[in-house]
């Protein structure tokens, strides 16, 4: 059921070897993190506080100045293979100063400066209402609770339609239900639009919902990931929750937890 990284950078997905980062004044670098995501795959990716998930994402989009090893996209470095990217940041990354709609509107205009004016209104609405807050277009971040700015800055990934999309723990504001209805419109999101995805949650029943690989992080310094395949992805999307699949590798993923961490 576990996968291997296979040593040569695959010519499609995303591909990460030997990704360390070393923080000033900090005395052990973060990683090595090696992974790799099949395009148009999720991978799911569950680890310890402090490993690491925030950082390799924040370096897969361009956001960390330097590192050591490799982040490849389609079979060469991210950072020149003009690869779309949605990010989902942990403090959801909206400028306050703009409305939700204009959050999305102006992530457009930079990702995809072909769009009209009207066009990227009609996709801000699209989304939001998606994301189940089509009546929050007008009003500013701070006027939002925390789950209502996830969902903008979700929709603003989705939006994008991106390459590549990087979630970092988008639905960990929301009461249950809403994360159950929004897992589920994640997927049927993705479905439509199917991006190479990086997922990082600390729930492991969201991993094993969405993920098609669970990346499983150890502790930094403590050895490479463990990459699960995922019989789940599989099921249909309303079928998972319950299926004796599910409940078999969440035991599956508590384990190789308690083995790594
Ligand atoms: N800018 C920084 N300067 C110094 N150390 C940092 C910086 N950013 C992160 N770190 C350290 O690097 C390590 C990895 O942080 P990171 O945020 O990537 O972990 P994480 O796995 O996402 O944690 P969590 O699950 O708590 O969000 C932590 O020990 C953190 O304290």
């Amino acid at each position: 059921m576990s996968s291997s990284v296979p040593n040569k950078i695959p010519a499609a997905g995303l591909a990460v070897r030997g990704f360390t980062v070393s923080y000033p004044g900090r005395a052990e670098a973060v990683g090595p993190i090696a992974l790799s995501v099949p395009q148009g795959a999720i991978c799911s990716v569950i680890g310890p506080s402090g490993c690491g998930k925030s950082t390799l994402l924040r370096a897969a989009a361009g956001l960390l100045g330097a590192y050591e090893g490799e982040i490849a996209f389609g079979g060469q470095p991210l950072a020149g293979s003009g690869a779309v990217i949605g990010l989902v940041p942990q403090n959801y990354g909206l400028l306050p100063w703009k409305t939700a709609e204009a959050n999305i509107t102006t992530a457009l205009g930079i990702a995809r400066p072909g769009l009209g004016r009207r066009e990227k209104r009609e996709a801000a609405a699209r989304w939001l209402g998606l994301m189940g807050i089509g009546e929050l277009a007008d009003r500013y971040p701070a006027r939002m609770s925390g789950g209502q700015q996830q969902r903008v800055a979700v929709a603003r990934a989705f939006a994008l339609e991106p390459d590549l999309l990087l979630l970092d723990e988008p639905f960990s504001a929301l009461d249950a239900l809403t994360r159950e209805a929004l897992q589920e419109r994640f997927l049927a999101n993705w479905e439509a639009y199917p991006a190479t995805a990086l997922f990082v949650t600390h729930d492991v029943e969201e991993a094993i919902l969405l993920g098609g690989i669970i990346a499983v992080l150890p502790p930094s310094g403590a050895g490479s990931p463990l990459l699960l395949d995922n019989p789940v992805s599989g099921l249909a999307p309303g079928e998972r929750r319950t299926s004796a699949v599910f409940f078999e590798m969440t035991r599956t993923v508590r384990k190789a937890m308690a083995d790594l961490w």
